[in-house]
């Protein structure tokens, strides 16, 4: 059985991956302190819980913050006695180079969403993922992640106006019916929400009449289904995306020998 895990700034995720599907799924929050053991207890609990008992026998990583890789290889070594594949390191193949400018350290995350992207639906494809930073990756015809845009994610735009603003409260993401708020949590809702709309309608738009050819929309992330909702922004929404990419990163360097 395979854990794929998916570290991002904010959540960390583990899935397990049977060879056909994914059989569950368990979300902490990301902390560059937690010990190998701290994720274990965590992970045994959960994983009792859900009554699955087969053996772990490779361990995939995707990790944006770099100081929690030390943690969970140790974490992989210990409680699996395997070494984990990790993503963006330079020992892990990718089966598409990406085509980015020398020295661009693409993000782990975005490797994954290419290569799933490209694995379910072929290429010229760009992923919308709505993570810490909401982020667009563009997968060219032939696999490649060719580049895309990063903005800032809808709970760190709420945050920064909360925390910039003195008067401004704390305010949930929601979708509000109206764009004219008539109260202060309204007007935060409806800028945040309405002003994502338009953000992600405007890039999209962009993206794609740069690229110059048709491009399918695939979105990811936990507030993709929030933003599809109002309007028709994605062709598909895929919320286990990253972590499926890893699965096909995984089988790649299987394939290849190298793991
Ligand atoms: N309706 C909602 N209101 C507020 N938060 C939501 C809602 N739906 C989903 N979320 C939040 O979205 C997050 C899931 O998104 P995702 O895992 O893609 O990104 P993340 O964990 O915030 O970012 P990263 O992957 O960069 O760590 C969860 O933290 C969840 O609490
Ligand atoms: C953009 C984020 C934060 C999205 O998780 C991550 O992919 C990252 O830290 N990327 C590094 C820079 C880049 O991808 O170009
Ligand atoms: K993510």
């Amino acid at each position: 059985m395979l854990l794929a895990i998916d570290c991002g700034n904010t959540n960390t995720v583990f899935s397990l991956w049977d060879g056909e599907k994914f059989l569950c799924t368990l979300r902490t929050s990301t902390h560059h302190a937690r010990t190998a053991d701290a994720y274990f207890t965590w992970y045994s609990t959960l994983i009792n819980h859900y009554g699955i008992d087969a053996p772990i026998t490779d361990v995939v990583i995707s990790s944006t913050v770099p100081r929690v890789v030390w943690n969970l290889r140790v974490f992989a070594d210990r409680f699996f006695g395997c070494r984990p594949l990790v993503v963006g390191k330079p020992e892990c193949l990718l089966q598409h180079t990406p085509r980015v400018d020398t020295g661009t350290a693409v993000g782990p995350d975005r490797l994954a969403n290419a290569a799933g992207a490209f694995d379910r639906h072929g290429g010229d494809v760009m992923v919308v993922d709505f993570g810490t930073a909401t982020n667009i990756d563009v997968v060219a015809s032939d696999g490649a992640y060719v580049g895309g845009v990063i903005a800032p994610g809808v709970n760190l735009s709420l945050e920064a106006l909360h925390q910039g603003a003195a008067a401004l409260p704390h305010v949930d993401i929601s979708q509000p019916d109206k764009v004219i708020g008539t109260n202060t949590v309204e007007c935060i809702q409806s800028g945040i929400f309405w002003g994502y709309v338009g953000l992600i309608q405007g890039l999209t738009q962009r993206v794609r009449d740069e690229y110059g050819k048709p491009m399918k929309i695939i979105g990811t992330g936990g507030l993709a289904p929030l933003f599809a909702q109002a309007e028709t922004l994605f062709d598909t929404i895929e919320d286990d995306l990253t972590m499926y990419g890893l699965v096909v990163i995984h089988a790649y360097n299987k394939e290849q020998g190298n793991i």
